[in-house]
């Protein structure tokens, strides 16, 4: 079967993430953050933030693994953009207009320079380090501004659905690195933002 469109890879990379059962994808998501917390978070500034994510169904949920060793943003979609706002432990939630859990209108938007970190779910990740997330374009909208751009990022997903050949489109950014259960991979040094460094994206 050939498949062409981003719809369709979606389509089935969202199933195959399905067909992995619960306790797998809590397993998996599990390996996720221990590979953050041994090889990427010692690596940022204390103070810093990272934008996480509250996980939808069938994502990896990082974020109860992360209690009490960084502090949050997290994605808020209103009026039509994404923002990212502070969020603290055990402060309440409510859908945005996605209908995802965001934190309050009343949270203080968070600005690029303030993230060390953007953990962004993916439903594939290209074998470029490009994502393919729902199809909503809010993560494109919001690397295309340069300031976002710039900050490390990595694509979180799980490694069955990863270099997937989806064709990239011409407001797709490529990403940082990509998290998955078995390691962190990078093709863009995060820290330096400069040239691939060959020795870093060695340690693929
Ligand atoms: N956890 C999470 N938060 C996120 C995103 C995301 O991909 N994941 N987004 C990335 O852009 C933005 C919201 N965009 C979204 C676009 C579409 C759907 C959506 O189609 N939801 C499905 C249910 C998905 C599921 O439960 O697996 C639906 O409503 O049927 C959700 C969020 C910001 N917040
Ligand atoms: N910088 C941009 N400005 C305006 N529209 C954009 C921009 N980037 C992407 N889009 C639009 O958003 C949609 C993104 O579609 P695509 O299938 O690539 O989504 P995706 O990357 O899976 O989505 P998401 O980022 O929400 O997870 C397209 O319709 C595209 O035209």
């Amino acid at each position: 079967m050939t498949i062409n469109s981003k719809g369709e890879w979606r389509r089935l990379l969202r199933q195959r993430r399905r067909c992995l059962t619960h306790g797998q994808r809590q397993h998996q998501a599990r390996a996720m953050a221990t590979h953050l917390l041994e090889q990427v978070l010692p690596r940022l500034d204390r103070d810093a933030l990272v934008a996480g994510y509250v996980a939808l169904a069938a994502e990896p949920d990082l974020t109860p693994h992360l209690h009490g060793t960084v502090a949050l943003a997290l994605p808020a979609v209103y009026q039509g953009r994404l923002q990212l706002r502070r969020w603290s432990w055990g402060e309440p939630l409510e859908p945005d207009d996605c209908g995802v859990p965001a934190p309050w209108i009343s949270a203080p938007v968070v600005e690029p320079d303030a993230v060390a970190m953007l953990l962004i779910p993916a439903v594939a990740m290209h074998p470029d380090g490009f994502r393919l997330g729902y199809g909503g374009g809010w993560y494109d909208r919001l690397l295309s501004q340069p300031a976002w751009a710039q900050r490390p990022s990595l694509g979180v997903c799980f490694s069955c659905c990863t270099a997937v050949p989806f064709a990239v489109d011409p407001w797709d950014r490529p990403l940082h690195g990509q998290l998955t259960e078995k390691s962190v991979q990078w093709w863009r040094h995060p820290w330096t933002g400069g040239p691939d460094d060959q020795k870093f994206c060695g340690e693929r």
